[in-house]
């Protein structure tokens, strides 16, 4: 490809929701990119005005438009949707006998890379180039992790300018080694951020019980999980070293770990993680197998 830096790519989302627009929001908040070369699809108006009056960045609603001139495209609408959007840009692209395809950065949930070239193939035989990424919201203050997996064809200069985009929202990007994976991570870090909120809720709600002011609740299980998650990035000491030192031999901590260990959490945990896994293959093989 021709652009070699994400500063100097026409970057262009597919879906301005809520991931695309945390990205797009990481990526200007950290300078990687300049509203001007950002365009977004989105053809539900709300979230189209969110966009352009939060982020401002230029808006259509046709993505054949946005993809126009795009060096990266940025797949960024639900499973449900894409082999649609999808069909509909390669249909635009045999149309217009555009030379270069862009790079396809497809955070789709459960969508394979083989489903990703069929649906993209150019009535030449073409297809782009492809990677599959999970991030996740945190992206939206630059605090995202992110995991990717390369298709066919995908270059090491390409794969470099995709982990360029990725640091741009991501403190942690990472390349996974078998396709697989990219659904472990799904059920790892993509939902993640909504296990550590549910955790909060449940904290907040167990302290409102016993009596705490639920604002006040909320203050201290904030920070508690904010100091926590620090110490896990800024010390040295692993998460279970770190859970040892707060747990003082027959005092308060232990009596909660040992109800949580009572109560099965670990198996809980895996439990709930297997499910996220297992729902991204299932809305893989849909949205595959759909006629839409
Ligand atoms: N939300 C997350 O935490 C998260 C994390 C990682 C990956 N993802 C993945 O990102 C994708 C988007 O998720 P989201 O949470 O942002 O969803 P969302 O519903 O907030 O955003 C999707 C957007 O796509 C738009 N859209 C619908 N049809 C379209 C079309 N034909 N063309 C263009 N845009 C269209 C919708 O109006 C919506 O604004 C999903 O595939 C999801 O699996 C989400
Ligand atoms: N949000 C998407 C979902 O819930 C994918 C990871 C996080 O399906």
């Amino acid at each position: 490809m021709a652009t070699s830096q994400i500063k100097d790519c026409q970057l262009c989302f597919i879906g301005g929701g809520n991931m695309g627009a945390a990205i797009i929001g990481g990526l200007l908040a950290k300078g990687s990119t300049s509203q001007q070369n950002v365009i977004v699809s989105e053809p539900w108006e709300v979230n189209r005005k969110k966009v352009e009056e939060s982020l401002g960045v230029r808006t259509t609603t046709s993505n054949i438009e946005a993809a126009r001139d795009a060096n990266v495209l940025v797949l960024a609408v639900k499973p449900q949707v894409a082999k649609g959007v999808c069909q509909e840009l390669a249909a635009s692209w045999s149309d217009s006998n555009r030379q270069q395809l862009p790079l396809v950065v497809s955070i789709a949930g459960g969508i394979t890379l083989n489903a990703l070239t069929q649906w993209f193939t150019v009535n030449d035989g073409r297809t782009p180039r492809v990677v599959r990424v999970m991030p996740n919201t945190p992206a939206l203050l630059g605090e995202g992790a992110s995991a990717s997996f390369a298709g066919a064809g995908v270059s090491e200069d390409e794969k470099k300018l995709v982990t360029e985009l990725l640091e741009g929202f991501s403190k942690v990007t990472e390349w996974v080694d078998r396709e697989e994976l990219i659904d472990v991570v799904t059920g790892l870090s993509g939902s993640g951020p909504a296990y550590f909120f549910l955790l909060v809720e449940h904290m907040v709600s167990s302290a409102t019980a016993l009596g705490l002011p639920k604002e006040q609740a909320q203050r201290l299980a904030t920070q508690t999980c904010l100091g926590a998650g620090r110490m896990l990035v800024e010390t040295s000491e692993s998460p279970a070293q770190l859970r040892i030192n707060v747990t003082s031999p027959k005092g308060t901590t232990e009596a909660a770990l040992k109800s949580f260990a009572e109560s099965g959490l670990q198996e809980t945990v895996n439990v709930a993680i297997k499910a996220a896994v297992d729902r991204a293959e299932e809305l893989g093989n849909a949205a595959f197998a759909s006629t839409g």
